[in-house]
């Protein structure tokens, strides 16, 4: 990391930690299972008598060590193992929900992956119901407005794909919207048609990561071919000119997730990262997460790095709170109410 401190302009209303945890935020990518934190696992692991191959903190604070997309997804499907039951799950989610309060997030849109859970065995309620149970109560004990996205699995076929969302559709599961998440590279949009289609008509929201590890034909693919309505991650189509122009006009939202991209080695330093090229472009960007139990951090921890790094001011992280509100499914009335919230935020800055 480069000391941004030593090129600061002092005459710069730079935002120090405290306000960068009270401003108030959405955080639009999150997947619930990358929450587990290693204590969790371990003490869910200890609940439900499962042996784990890693069973201390030590063993398993060592494996969270990353090459890529694929040597995390190793290890975080690996470690839903100790999800077995719904309180299982409720208790997953409500130490996320904690510690979102603590980030000042007030709206979040969580993802969770069920063909994973089915996979292992777990009935598909088991699952909804276990995380839907913490998101009933979110803003009553944490005042944080919350909606769930069901992910799926590129890596798997489309075929399984639509088998689980008919069954989420029976279920009548409290869902907004579907995503498309694991391993990107050789797994295009172009697999999952009839998957987006069928949600589209069902009446849900539709996002989906792309351009984090593959190309930028895949960020236009997830508009074009699933008419996508935002973008998980999106960091590759900074090298495609005419698409950043699209996404600007469009004002696409991009879900940005900075240090899951390091961790991730999607870009090699943070002070590599485009986001602030994003900025400046005029994208509609928003800082998010990703798995902050397994990438260094929470989403003030994002923003907290971030502003060190590039020596943001309150106008920047303003806008980046704004953007994620804006870019939320949350209800209009929702929206107004957390943009004067923010509003409050910057004036209190001074
Ligand atoms: N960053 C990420 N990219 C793709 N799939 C994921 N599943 C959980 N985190 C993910
Ligand atoms: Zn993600």
């Amino acid at each position: 990391m480069t000391d941004a401190s030593a090129e600061r302009d002092d005459s710069v209303n730079h935002v120090d930690a405290g306000a960068l945890t009270a401003l108030p935020k959405a955080e639009l990518h999150l997947h619930i299972e990358g929450t587990l934190e290693p204590e969790l696992i371990l003490e869910l692991a200890a609940r439900n008598g499962i042996a784990l191959p890693f069973p201390t903190l030590e063993l398993l604070h060592e494996q969270y060590q990353f090459t890529d997309l694929q040597s995390f997804l190793d290890l975080y499907y690996a470690n839903m193992a100790v999800l077995v039951t719904a309180d299982d799950f409720t208790d997953m989610t409500r130490a996320y929900l904690r510690r979102a309060k603590e980030c000042g997030v007030r709206h979040a849109e969580i993802m969770f992956d069920p063909q994973a859970h089915v996979a292992r065995g777990v009935e598909l309620a088991t699952a909804v119901n276990g995380i839907a149970a913490a998101l009933a109560t979110s803003v009553a004990d944490f005042g944080i407005s919350t909606e769930l996205i069901a992910a799926f699995l590129r890596d798997e076929s489309e075929g399984s794909a639509l088998e689980v969302l008919e069954e989420l559709l029976a279920m009548k599961a409290p869902i907004i919207g579907i995503g498309l998440d694991s391993a990107e590279v050789g797994n295009p949009p172009s697999k999952f048609i009839r998957l987006y289609k069928r949600a589209a008509e069902a009446g849900l929201r539709l996002v989906a990561h792309a351009g984090e590890e593959g190309p930028p034909s895949y960020v236009e693919d997830a508009l074009n071919l699933l008419g996508v309505e935002r973008i998980d991650h999106g960091i590759r189509a900074v090298e495609d000119r005419i698409l950043v122009k699209r996404l600007v006009r469009e004002q696409t939202p991009l879900t940005v997730c900075p240090l899951s991209n390091v961790r991730l080695r999607a870009v090699d330093t943070l002070a590599a990262h485009p986001l602030p090229q994003m900025i400046s472009a005029g994208l509609n960007v928003c800082v998010n997460s990703d798995d902050p139990a397994y990438f260094g951090g929470y989403v003030s921890a994002n923003f907290e790095a971030l502003a060190a790094e590039f020596g943001w001011d309150v106008a920047t992280v303003e806008l980046l709170a704004g953007n994620s509100i804006r870019s939320s499914f949350a209800s209009v009335a929702r929206k107004a109410e957390l943009l004067a919230e923010l509003a409050a935020w910057r004036a209190a800055q001074g």
